[in-house]
């Protein structure tokens, strides 16, 4: 794709500076799980410290053109320094909202248990389904601020993917605790070779009337037929020659090496084991059915849920899911481009250049990178650009007064006052000054309320990262819509704003933090995972639901003594063990991270175009969506 500088990717940042109070990245103390064999090291953590760099005496306040002068800070001027290594964004969120120190066991590093209690009972659809029926117009992140309608619906779901998942019948169920099996009963064993549930028989409900009136055996609009083809299914899935013992799935991942020597003989075996319970497994999903088609549409639509997903549970095991790796750094730039027309179209036909304000203090290495990468990006579309550098020294009231200037500029349409600040700068006191109108951020409390509001206002922006996080899935066809999302992460900058806005969108939200117990649990019933907790590769692979999306916002540095730079970029996320077990995953670098720079163009774009009264342009492009690939 393109190979424009957009400055997103390792090579083109600089290291970042570490903060006075780094948040260490926490691997785990227990030993990993034996199975899934992961050969990658055990990154180690580095130590952090205050960039050294000798605060400027200056007080910059440049204004820059479109297309002019090269950036104020070059893009490639990043001192390598081994031991002063870029330190996780979202760690210092984290470290401001919990001041109490961090126990690793408040995320502890453990498999899913295998009998979760048991789910609250689902609510009758009907009575908690939200009213996008009627709210079609309201879908704000692809309409006008016009036609904006209650917050609640705003994202609610107009298309035919969105309805899949609204339906009555369609709502997914929650992950099902392990029940007693009757036979034929497969020994359990992990899924691939580590601690969650390979399928497992589950216990037939009994008959009931079901709901309707329908209580002679049948679901409305065609019962025999699909009793017949259940059968028909259930015949077939029987296997030819029926062990009486279905063999245990293997806790190693199936070899793919060819059946010459004695170990790919004993891979072949395994396989053949797994494909034997997974026809066992399917055999009595179908006769499950059988007994459920006397039943609810819904019960059976709940069924053939489950059995999907222990599919996919098979699908891992067997080494057959193909994980999609979501490029950030391609989406960003086709969004980058997008603003870069419609920039030029707002210019022609209204004669207004969007213009940012960078603030930035002090001399962060990774602040420091990530604002000459705002400056580049923004030139690149067009933008008009106030560049305001001070000294780490500066006086909050000096800080002030330079807000104020760009408050006050008509040609600045949007404020970035880059994060973190000093520690002697009351950064609220900062953010509160930003006018409402020039917020790039969303940051400004009138816009964070907004954005959680039923029925307000729209926020002016959106919260860069979230909004690219959204984007991401969006553009790659993930419905949110009634899906399961786990939110890890509660800071200001990510956590929180992300779940509002994937609660406007109508997912069922959790947030997990710090504090939250069994983490792993709540993680291996989501859909979709969100993480910006800023620990180093601390979700596995083992905790997921097979399938489930995940989506990393973590930047962190691991020591690698391969690099030049002595480490390496890495997220929240532990990527080799995601790989094969979701459907889709963000890397880092160039996952998340040249989102958030595309947004915040987005959203000064959109600031301008408000400005002279004119709506915003839709955030959205509408992709169909994307189902779990098989290899
Ligand atoms: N005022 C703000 N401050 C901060 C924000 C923000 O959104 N607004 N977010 C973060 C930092 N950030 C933007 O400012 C940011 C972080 C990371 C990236 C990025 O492109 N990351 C690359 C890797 C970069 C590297 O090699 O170091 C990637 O993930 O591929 C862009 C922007 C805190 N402050």
């Amino acid at each position: 794709m393109a190979t424009e500088d957009d400055g997103s990717s390792s090579e083109q940042a600089a290291p970042k500076a570490a903060t006075p109070e780094p948040a260490e990245p926490k691997e785990p103390k227990e030993p990993k799980p034996k199975a899934r064999p992961l050969k990658r090291p055990e990154p180690k953590p580095v130590p952090k410290g205050q960039g050294p760099g000798p605060p400027r005496k200056r007080v910059k306040q440049e204004v820059d053109s479109p297309s002019h002068d090269p950036p104020k800070v070059p893009v490639k001027a990043r001192p390598m320094t081994p031991t002063l290594p870029p330190r996780s964004v979202s760690a210092k969120q984290e470290e401001k909202e919990d001041s109490a120190p961090k126990s690793p066991a408040k995320f502890p590093r453990k498999s899913p248990p295998t009998s979760p209690p048991s789910p609250p009972a689902e609510p009758a659809s009907s009575s908690w389904r939200p009213d996008w029926k009627e709210r079609d117009e309201d879908k704000w992140w692809e309409t006008d601020w016009d036609r904006w309608g209650s917050w609640s619906s705003r994202h609610s779901a107009n298309s035919g993917s969105s309805a899949r998942w609204s339906s009555p019948g369609s709502v997914r169920p929650w992950v099902r605790p392990a029940e007693p099996s009757s036979p034929p009963k497969p020994k359990q064993a992990p899924r691939a070779g580590k601690g969650a549930s390979p399928p497992k028989p589950r216990n037939v409900p009994p008959p009931r009337a079901g709901k309707g009136g329908n209580t002679k055996g049948g679901c409305k609009g065609g019962a025999m037929g699909f009793k017949a083809a259940v059968q028909d299914l259930s015949r077939r899935m029987r296997p030819r020659r029926a062990s009486r013992t279905p063999p245990a799935l293997h806790t190693t991942p199936p070899s793919h090496t060819p059946s010459a020597s004695p170990a790919a003989g004993a891979a072949a075996v395994d396989r053949l084991s797994v494909c034997q319970v997974q026809a066992a497994n399917l055999r009595q999903s179908a006769q499950h059915l059988l007994v459920l088609s006397s039943r609810t549409a819904k019960d059976v639509t709940q069924e053939l849920t489950r059995i999907s997903q222990d599919l996919l549970a098979s699908a891992v095991a067997l080494g057959k899911i193909q994980t999609r790796i979501i490029d950030g750094k391609a989406v960003s730039t086709q969004v980058r481009a997008e603003v870069k027309e419609m920039t030029e179209q707002l210019q022609q036909e209204h004669g207004v250049v969007p213009g940012i304000a960078m603030i930035l203090v002090g001399e962060r290495q990774d602040s420091k990178s990530y604002v000459a990468n705002k400056t580049k990006a923004a030139r690149e579309v067009g933008f008009h650009i106030v560049d305001v550098h001070l000294p780490d020294s500066v006086a909050q009231e000096e800080l002030l007064l330079e807000l104020q200037k760009v408050n006050e500029d008509p040609k600045v349409h949007g404020i970035l006052v880059q994060l973190p600040l000093p520690e002697h700068i009351n950064e609220g006191a900062i953010l509160k000054q930003i006018r409402v109108d020039k917020d790039a951020d969303c940051f400004a409390a009138e816009n964070v309320g907004n954005l959680c509001l039923k029925g307000g206002d729209p926020p002016l922006a959106v919260p860069c990262t979230p909004a690219g996080c959204v984007e991401l899935l969006q553009r790659s066809g993930v419905e949110v819509a009634g899906k399961s999302v786990v939110v890890l992460g509660r800071s200001n900058l990510v956590g929180m704003p992300m779940a509002q806005l994937l609660l406007s969108m109508d997912a069922t939200v959790t947030v997990c933090h710090s504090k939250s117990q069994d983490v792993a649990r709540h993680l291996s019933r989501a859909d979709i995972v969100i993480v910006a907790i800023g620990q180093a590769q601390f979700v596995r692979g083992e905790w997921l639901k097979p399938g489930c999306v995940v989506i990393d916002v973590g930047i962190n540095s691991v020591a690698d003594e391969t690099k030049k730079s002595g480490y390496r970029l890495v997220g929240d996320v532990n990527y080799a063990e995601v790989l094969g077990v979701a459907s889709m995953v963000t890397p880092v670098p160039g996952g998340v991270g040249p989102m958030t720079i595309a947004m915040l163009l987005k959203n000064v774009l959109n600031l301008a175009r408000q400005s002279a009264g004119l709506p915003r342009v839709p955030l959205r492009r509408e992709v169909p969506a994307v189902e779990p690939q098989l290899a």
